[in-house]
């Protein structure tokens, strides 16, 4: 398997290194050259098997020889013995053909432990094959980066940076970045907004001899290995409820459009999928985009799902990629227009786009009408990300089953999920003392050299 860069002008590389380098050296993402397809009978015989061994299946052809088999068995089974739930992502019914697919039961009560506690290990793993030493620069809109932290804290090779959006992230998600003691991780908040520090570690990568010099790896959703992990709940979520010998719909709250593109790759190697309806908050540009080819930022509004606070979604560039036939320098002179604010989508890539993506925003009041109305109706607490999905996903249900995924716990969320629903959810009992622990931050301007001069000089220390 190979993988090729969205921008059409960077090395070919494997899938150990696509997962090491990160963003493309040419600024692309990598995507793998072709996408396997699992026929009929293979994904019929996923019903009933424990989610690590469907994880097996669906992601060793993407992996090759990178990993030995039994080495890929034992890392996926590292990855997910500390999730609270047997299942992993269990299905909860909501509606007579409306389900949820809770992603929130891993170590951060994200959907992205899925993905980082899997690469973590298989970093880890590739590290211990080379010796070297690697700078992860991560950008969160809250909980991409406590998911780092608690997949590489305390590792001896590898050094961890997260920047988030200063005021722009929940207290919860902030103190998981900022409480944990271990040297090697490093929280800074910066005054600006996520698509700031995601431009940050994006151009970090762009800078070679800061990349280099560092050895710069990412863990975002740049990183096509965290998209690989993501695939995976599609299919676990999709055979339990009668595919191949039924299709199923997929509503997902969507930000960078990392976990929607995961669906997608999952559609493209056989899965039957009806619909794939991205869902948005208040920051809409994905929706305007699908709507009307109108890809063009308006600023970023703080929300009460911060997570999707985020206007310049990276993994939109991989469905362009393949909207635009696969021509990286149609991708690249799109990119080069994004600079400026925005581009309009050919009418080609529009009709591509709409045949496979429907989509919807929900205001602010939505949100909170759907956590309360939701736990009225069928007990259960939703965190506002997942309410976002789970009102787009009520506009869009039709014959086929619908699945919205749950990106993340109430718990995260207090405030927003009081204020719906006079609830106050808690924490799990393990990070109950999580309000007393001792913070360590840096905050920082929204300055890429002086950001670059730091994390030089905590590696110097
Ligand atoms: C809780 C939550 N829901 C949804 C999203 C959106 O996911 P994606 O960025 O993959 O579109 C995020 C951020 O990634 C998130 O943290
Ligand atoms: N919502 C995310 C934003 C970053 O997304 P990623 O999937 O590219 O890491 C977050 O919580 O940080």
């Amino acid at each position: 398997m190979r993988y090729i860069s969205t921008r059409g002008a960077a090395p070919v590389l494997t899938f150990g290194e696509a997962m090491m380098t990160g963003l493309a050296r040419d600024g692309g993402l990598y995507v793998p050259e072709t996408v396997p397809v699992m026929d009929k009978a293979e994904i019929a015989a996923l019903a009933g098997l424990p989610y690590e061994e469907i994880a097996f299946r669906v992601m060793k052809p993407f992996i090759g020889g990178f990993f030995a088999d039994d080495e890929v068995k034992g890392l996926i089974a590292k990855a997910y013995t500390g999730f609270g739930h047997a299942a992993r992502a269990p299905l909860v019914q909501l509606g007579p053909n409306h389900f949820l697919l809770e992603l929130f039961h891993g170590p951060t009560l994200a959907f992205k432990d899925f993905a980082m506690q899997l690469i973590g290990q298989m970093m880890q793993a590739a590290l211990a094959k080379t010796g070297e030493r690697i700078t992860i620069v991560g950008a969160t809109s809250g909980d991409t980066g406590s998911a780092a932290m608690e997949a590489f804290k305390g590792l001896a090779n590898v050094d961890v940076f997260i920047m988030y959006p200063h005021g722009r992230v929940s207290e919860v998600q902030r103190r998981q970045m900022t409480t944990p003691s271990e040297s090697n991780v490093h929280a800074l908040a910066v005054d600006g907004d996520f698509d700031d520090c995601q431009a940050n570690v994006k151009a970090m990568f762009n800078d070679f001899d800061f990349r280099d010099g560092v050895r710069l790896a990412g863990v975002n959703s740049i990183n096509w290995a965290r998209v690989l992990a993501q695939v995976v709940y599609y299919f676990s979520s999709a055979v339990s409820l009668g595919a191949p010998h039924r299709a199923v719909s997929f509503t997902v709250p969507t930000g960078n459009f990392g976990d929607i593109f995961a669906g997608y790759i999952a559609r493209k190697m056989g899965l039957p999928i009806d619909q794939l309806v991205v869902a948005t908050n208040q920051n809409d540009i994905l929706h305007r985009a699908l709507s009307t080819g109108d890809h063009r930022t308006n600023g970023v509004k703080p929300s009460i799902s911060p997570s999707m606070d985020i206007q310049v979604s990276s993994n939109f560039e991989r469905a362009l990629f393949d909207a635009y036939g696969r021509d990286g320098k149609a991708v690249a002179s799109l990119m080069d227009e994004m600079k400026s604010g925005g581009f309009t989508i050919s009418q080609g890539a529009l009709q591509m786009l709409q045949g496979i993506f429907t989509s919807g925003r929900c205001s602010e009041a939505e949100t909170s009408a759907t956590i309360s109305a939701t736990l009225k109706a069928t007990g259960e607490l939703l965190c506002p990300h997942s309410a976002v999905g789970v009102k787009v996903a009520n506009d869009h249900l039709g014959q086929t089953p619908m699945i919205t995924l749950a990106t993340a716990h109430p718990a995260k969320f207090p405030d927003a999920v009081e204020t719906a629903t006079g609830l106050r959810p808690g924490l799990p009992p393990r990070m109950a003392d999580l309000f007393e622990r001792p913070e360590r931050v840096t905050r920082v301007s929204n300055d890429l050299p002086a950001i670059q001069a730091l994390i030089r000089e905590r590696l110097r220390r």
